[in-house]
């Protein structure tokens, strides 16, 4: 049985979906031919966003769709966009299929002359744009369906190895030079053999992409019209990344690095001595022997908490002073507090006790007294492999008072930030006044700022302009140093000055894993890797929106830092990433077709006794506007709107990701 997806594109149907009638004869069409069953119908407006995000989405292999047939948006018209929507998924064309349909059109009508179909395969869908009306889609199906069965039974049975084998080969054609790079083998060998790796990952199903962006050396003239990247959810993309983000190593550091906190430690760390490794007392007092009871006793000793000698033994009928922390002598069982004493009489210059009386009554053995230990035993484990150090000094604490000066821990990543833009001035270089069309580099200090506050090095690669030989060069020497991450800001959209994804894939030879996500602000957001001093180091091109920047590196770029530093996610998580909570709207708000990440003020809120999270959201959310994320402690993750009422009303809980505190009312 093929399962089939059914798409329909039409932006007057997607508002009214009584006015299709393709779903409906394609029912009928399928319910005649029992091999197959329509498994996923959906109707979309004539939007390439949405055209890519759902034909990459159905065509996942988890999704076993073997067929997806679009219906519209094939024609001349502005809106008529599929083809090109579709075109760049497509990872092995069937121009058979396209032949086949025209030329039965073309018996039928000229205007079949007006049809721009595409076919081919993208992972093991085959994927057919059909025109939109229901006759001319049973027309044009009609044409190829008595073939397409075998098709369909060719793409499932196809041996993984040898087509892997042929598309390493096309990739090995098209790379510059001819030569894969080393991360192109890795990356078959990974597939080949399916074996979860040290993070449980096995090969992803997502077969590499070829080369996609502009050419540079090509004039404007010939850009593409439309992204030829697809348009991954979150969700996927945060798959991509967990695949992609390298692993560090672990090193030995010593607890009083700066970077020590927010370190994962690397190895299960034991206690190599106990603690107390003395017997001590818990107050200020005397050393009893718990049997004696009150009365009145010599004073024979003084026990203070200095690491001097040890106190001599103690007899039935004496008593020991002894201070918080001391030891307490041998023979002694139990302290009595000061405050449960009196003073009987003093030595000749009156400077010392003599005798004193124990007034306490049932004094028990081990009273007061910390055994050997008992707060931590010696081989215990102290801290466990994966542990984070965090801020409040705890696990420096309890290494310190095992005597652990180092341990091993991942190496954090190092990261190197870049702006891109000829508008932009350095603020910490500007001479005067801004010159027409001039803005301040916000992005630079502002993403600095956040991650050295989380406990990263980074360095400060100031601004590259917007031309193709400075910012190659920039980026190559950027990555020729010692920085693991490279993050850029600018540059990733579809401007003829958006350099960044054509440089990443055709002058550093870089993997573009993805280039566009379904999210608002973020969207041409950019992840790739690429290998330089025989390392796979990471690049996430940031879009150049200043809210859009941030955001991104909160919902992406901390995310991989994390896993590369050795944090795992947190539950279902993909990713480990920011404090993920439940928060209460203070005021309605709309929803986008994009899952909308809002930048908000969290407040803790009293009411009734019971306490809640509150969030404000922080104004205007246009991507430009910098000024939604000052004063911001939280980022609401808002779904959606597509198949939900287009408001969230004031008090709906949604998730937000922590930034920091929260305030408390
Ligand atoms: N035809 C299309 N245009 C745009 C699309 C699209 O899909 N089709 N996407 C829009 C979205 S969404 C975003 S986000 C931006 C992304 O732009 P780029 O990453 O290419 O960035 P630039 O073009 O270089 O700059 C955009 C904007 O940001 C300002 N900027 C850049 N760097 C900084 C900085 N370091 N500090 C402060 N401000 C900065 C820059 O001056 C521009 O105003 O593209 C849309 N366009
Ligand atoms: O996706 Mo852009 O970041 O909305 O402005
Ligand atoms: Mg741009």
């Amino acid at each position: 049985m093929f399962k089939v997806g059914v798409i329909v594109v039409s932006d007057s149907c997607y508002k009214d979906r009584s006015l299709d009638k393709v779903i409906p004869c394609l029912e009928k069409f399928f319910k005649d031919h029992t091999d197959y069953s329509i498994a996923k119908a959906a109707i979309i407006p004539d939007s390439v966003d949405d055209i890519q995000y759902i034909v990459s989405k159905w065509s996942e292999e988890s999704e076993d769709l073997r067929l997806i047939l679009t219906s519209g948006g094939t024609g001349f018209t502005v809106r008529d966009n599929t083809p090109e929507a579709v075109k760049p998924l497509i990872q092995r064309e069937a121009p058979g299929i396209v032949h086949a349909m025209l030329s039965e059109s073309f018996k039928i009508t000229r205007f079949a002359m007006m049809a721009r179909p595409v076919a081919g395969v993208r992972k093991k869908s085959l994927i057919i744009t059909l025109p939109g009306s229901p006759k001319a889609v049973l027309e044009n199906l009609g044409s190829v369906f008595p073939t397409i069965s075998h098709a369909l039974t060719q793409i499932e049975n196809v041996d993984s190895r040898a087509l892997h084998r042929k598309m390493a080969r096309t990739l090995d054609e098209a790379a510059p030079g001819g030569k894969l790079t080393s991360e192109h083998d890795h990356h078959h060998n990974h597939h080949d053999h399916e074996k979860p790796d040290s993070r449980g990952r096995v090969g992803c199903g997502i077969a590499k992409h070829k080369m996609v962006s502009n050419d540079l050396d090509a004039p404007v003239t010939q850009r593409a019209r439309e992204s030829p990247f697809p348009m991954v959810s979150v969700e996927e993309s945060y798959k991509l990344i967990s695949q992609h983000t390298p692993e560090s190593e672990a090193i030995t550091m010593n607890v009083q690095d700066d970077l020590f906190v927010g370190s994962v430690v690397a190895e299960d760390v034991l206690a190599p001595v106990s603690v107390p490794n003395f017997r001590a007392s818990i107050v200020d007092g005397y050393a009893v022997v718990s049997s004696d009871g009150p009365g009145k006793y010599p004073v024979v000793s003084i026990s203070h908490a200095s690491g001097s000698n040890k106190p001599k033994v103690l007899a039935s009928g004496q008593i020991a002073r002894v201070t918080t922390g001391a030891p307490v002598p041998e023979g002694a069982d139990a302290v009595v507090m000061v405050e449960e004493t009196r003073l009987v009489s003093k030595t000749d210059d009156g400077s010392e006790e003599k005798e004193v009386e124990i007034l306490a009554t049932g004094v028990t053995p081990a009273d007061n007294v910390r055994a050997v230990g008992s707060d931590l035993k010696e081989g215990s484990l102290i801290l466990a492999k994966g542990t984070v150090i965090g801020k409040s000094g705890g696990e420096v604490g309890i290494l310190a008072s095992v005597g652990i000066s180092k341990i091993k821990v991942y190496r954090k990543p190092k990261l190197g930030v870049l702006s891109t833009g000829d508008e932009l001035v350095d603020l910490q270089k500007k001479t005067g006044e801004l010159s027409y069309g001039q803005i301040y580099d916000s992005n630079r200090p502002t993403l600095l700022s956040t991650i050295r506050q989380t406990g990263f090095e980074v360095v400060d690669l100031g601004i590259a302009l917007d031309s193709q030989e400075t910012l190659a060069s920039q980026l190559a020497k950027a990555l020729d140093s010692d920085i693991d991450y490279l993050i850029t800001t600018g540059g990733v959209s579809m401007g003829e000055l958006d350099l960044l994804k054509p440089t990443i894939e055709r002058v550093l030879n870089g993997t573009i894993h993805f280039g566009r996500v379904k999210m608002k602000p973020g969207k041409p957001t950019t992840f790739a890797t690429v290998t330089a001093k025989g390392k796979t180091k990471v690049i996430f091109a940031l879009p150049g929106n200043p809210a859009s920047a941030s955001v991104c590196y909160h919902v992406f770029v901390l995310p991989s830092l994390l896993l590369n530093s050795g944090s795992k996610p947190v539950g279902d998580e993909i990713l480990p990433q920011l404090p993920l909570v439940k928060v209460k709207l203070a005021a309605s708000t709309r929803l986008d077709p994009r899952p909308e990440y809002q930048r908000a003020r969290v407040t803790q809120i009293a009411t009734n006794g019971v306490y809640e999270l509150v969030a404000t959201v922080t104004g205007f959310q246009r991507s430009s506007r910098i000024a939604s994320f000052a004063t911001a402690n939280a980022i609401l993750v808002l779904p959606s709107s597509a198949g939900r009422s287009p408001q969230y009303e004031a008090g709906t809980l949604c998730d937000a990701l922590l930034l920091g505190p929260v305030d408390i009312v």
